[in-house]
């Protein structure tokens, strides 16, 4: 396509007024996204200088999920508050909020955001991210989280940014998903990766297996048979990767492929897992699915499914397709080998 604004190195702005160009439709939801991508300038600003400006990992209160709160959480909940109120959003779901926020009342759009991912790796010099999906605002006085309770299909754009050795943009507002990066000298986001393509067949797997024991049985079996690796059933070695950041793992699955699992498990409040639906998995599942991956509770579509509330948690698996099939097989039992581990079973191989 010989259009400027698609090509490396264009800007942010450029590719965005091009996207609104080609569908008017899309002109506040850019500006959102421009709003978005300030603020995430600023917090990569604060990032980046680590201990230099204070301790980013101090503690205070606890947010909505009983998670406490560091200090770097608190700070880009404010930026992106701060940047949205100035944009045209009615409405906010933060993880850093009980509520939903109501910021500009009669305006047209609703962002989900989790303002910082990866909040176990501040302070020690690893990436974290922001993560953000944009709907429609609905207006329903009887429901006061209506803009919420549409299915991720809803979503007009999402995307997350990534604090690590660069500050990345991942983006899509549904044609495609496409990677800008921060030129820090200019302030500025660039486009590196104009479309992405996941691999449909991978060798390597995210999940933290630190949880083996609790994990239900198609995970367990999953999980096993990728162990065996070319002697068992998959048929090959699989490597393993887990950052502990959501945004990273979930850069890494897009841009070389990969499968990552957040599953229920059964410690107590973890049934449906970890990962929150509207500002984590929604996000991340149109994403995926825009770069030809694919994203499932294991037995849903992640897009598919409705919130019931703002915090509301869901397992989710997603990344290279042939993974994602092979992880609902188990789930509905086309791949019987769900109860059968020796590794993680009653009587297993580690048990004695
Ligand atoms: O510590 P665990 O249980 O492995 O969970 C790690 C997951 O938790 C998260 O940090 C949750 O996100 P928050 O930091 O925004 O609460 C993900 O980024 C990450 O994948
Ligand atoms: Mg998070
Ligand atoms: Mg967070």
């Amino acid at each position: 396509m010989a259009d400027e604004s698609l090509e490396v190195g264009a800007h942010l702005d450029a590719c965005l007024a091009r996207a609104v160009s080609h569908n008017p439709a899309l002109k506040d939801t850019a500006v959102v996204i421009a709003a978005i991508a300030g603020a995430a300038i600023t917090i990569s600003e604060v990032i980046g200088r680590g201990a230099l400006g204070g301790d980013l990992a101090a503690t205070g209160s606890k947010n909505s999920d009983g998670d406490v709160q560091k200090a770097l959480d608190v700070i880009a909940h404010q930026r992106v508050t701060e940047a949205l109120q100035a944009a045209p959003v009615a409405e906010v779901a933060s993880e850093e909020a009980d509520d939903v926020m109501r910021l500009n009342p009669g305006a047209p759009l609703a962002v989900a955001i989790d303002p910082l991912d990866g909040s176990s790796n501040i302070g020690v010099n690893m990436a974290v991210g922001t993560i953000f999906g944009i709907r429609p605002a609905v207006q329903d006085a009887g429901n006061p989280i209506a803009s919420f309770t549409t299915p991720g299909t809803a979503q007009l754009a999402a995307g997350f940014v990534t604090y690590g050795p660069a500050t990345a943009l991942v983006l899509t507002l549904g044609e495609g998903t496409q990677v800008y990066v921060l030129d820090r000298a200019e302030r500025a986001f660039r486009l590196t990766h104009p479309s992405l393509d996941v691999p449909a067949t991978t060798k390597e797997y995210a999940i933290n297996a630190s949880n083996a024991r609790h994990w239900e049985a198609p995970i367990k079996a999953f999980i096993e048979d990728c162990l065996r690796g070319a002697e068992g059933p998959r048929d090959k070695d699989y490597n393993m990767r887990w950052l502990g950041s959501l945004v990273a793992d979930a850069q890494r699955v897009l841009m070389r492929g990969g499968v990552f699992l957040y599953p229920g498990d059964q410690r107590k409040g973890y049934a449906q897992g970890r990962l929150r639906l509207l500002y984590e998995a929604a996000p991340i599942a149109m994403l995926m699915e825009q770069a030809g991956a694919g994203a499932t509770d294991g037995e849903r579509r992640i897009l598919d499914i409705e919130a019931t509330g703002i915090h509301e948690r869901v397992p989710l698996v997603f990344g290279s397709t042939e993974e994602v099939e092979c992880v609902a097989k188990y789930f509905d039992g086309r791949n019987h080998a769900a109860g059968r581990s020796p590794l993680f079973g009653q009587r297993g191989l580690m048990r004695s």
